[in-house]
């Protein structure tokens, strides 16, 4: 099936905005820079890059009856908040596993930001001592045995909507979407950068830029991951993974090749969740020169990647870098005692 004849259920406003941050560009004095902004892509709890992912599991859940979304997460779980917000507007329930993933030392880390977001919109919000990993966990399947206890029908959503069949679609439609707006624009991207931790964000944008080019007469791209995991290699082999077995569910037509997968580390720090000087750097930058907020769990990671490799010339200075914006914001609640 190709990419269009997969059902999407629509969570999203419609296209989401791009716009160029020239502020920042001229501060770097590189490449000029963009924004692709999922983080108003949606009028679902702020929205986000799992609202765009959802958008094709929905249509799976309901084809099953599914009356439950069970899902997982750290306790600020920016992907558990967006399955919350789906599932409150589909009229299903939630159960939503937030796991220890990291041990950050704000008292309140479990009572504001998106676990407070999610509560608010009636998930059953379930606390777990497990730590970060971004592969299938034994909470996770627990949640799901105790909603078929009680006589009800799951539908298992893995961390981040990643490691699931489905889970890159919503982003190689991103990648289309981005085609028709660079008509419009007038311009054409070279460089994508997107932040990289379960995986099928980066994925998907893999499979639908490839799409693009081999079979629609794109120009080829680069789309650069910048790790925020930590734990790169987990990370690397799970966007190679999920961007191959995408390509061949919307029948591409050839291999992806080695070199369109490239994830970068040396921004994420030693711990995923724990904010770096880079981090702060990128939020503080960002925040004063365009009033854009990024989170210090995500954002904050691949915009510090961003800002190196412009300044750098990594990235050359007559490219067009997209920044894709995938959210986040409601985290920065739980790290008060970093930025007060
Ligand atoms: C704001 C933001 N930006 C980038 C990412 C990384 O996306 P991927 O997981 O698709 O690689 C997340 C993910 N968040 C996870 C979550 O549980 O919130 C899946 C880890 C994100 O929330």
């Amino acid at each position: 099936m190709a990419l269009a004849d997969f059902p999407r259920h629509r969570l999203t406003f419609g296209p989401s905005p791009i716009h160029p941050v020239d502020r920042l560009s001229a501060h770097l004095g590189g490449a000029r820079v963009w924004m692709k902004r999922e983080d108003v892509n949606s009028g679902l709890a702020f929205g986000g890059n799992k609202t765009r992912k959802l958008e094709y599991l929905v249509p799976d859940a309901l084809a099953k009856g599914a009356d439950t979304l069970v899902s997982i997460g750290g306790v600020q779980s920016n992907h558990t908040r967006q399955v919350a917000a789906v599932a409150a507007h589909l009229g299903m329930k939630a159960v939503l596993v937030q796991e220890h993933w990291v041990d950050w030392p704000d008292s309140v880390n479990d009572r504001v930001g998106n676990i407070l977001l999610s509560r608010v919109m009636g998930a059953d919000v379930r606390l777990s001592p497990a730590g970060f990993g971004i592969g299938f966990k034994e909470s996770w399947k627990q949640a799901i045995a105790d909603v078929e206890a009680v006589g009800g029908t799951p539908y298992p959503i893995p961390a981040g909507a990643s490691d699931h069949p489905l889970g890159g679609l919503g982003f190689a439609n991103w990648a289309h979407e981005v085609a028709a707006q660079e008509a419009e624009l007038g311009v054409f991207f070279d460089t994508i950068v997107v932040c990289s931790v379960t995986g099928s964000t980066h994925a998907g944008m893999i499979a639908g830029f490839a799409d693009l080019e081999h079979n629609f007469g794109g120009r080829p791209r680069r789309v650069l991951g910048i790790d925020a995991s930590a734990k790169i290699d987990e990370t690397r082999d799970q966007v190679a993974r999920i961007a191959r077995n995408t390509a061949s569910l919307m029948g591409l037509g050839r291999e992806v090749h080695d070199d369109e997968i490239t994830v970068l580390e040396g921004w994420a720090g030693d711990l995923y969740g724990i904010p770096v000087e880079s981090t702060d750097e990128a939020m503080f930058l960002t925040g004063r020169l365009e009033g854009v907020i990024l989170d210090p769990v995500y954002e904050g990671k691949s915009m510090a990647g961003l800002i190196d490799l412009v300044s750098s010339g990594e990235i050359p200075r007559d490219s067009n870098v997209l920044y894709a914006h995938l959210g986040g914001q409601p985290a920065i609640n739980a790290y008060s005692g970093r930025y007060h």
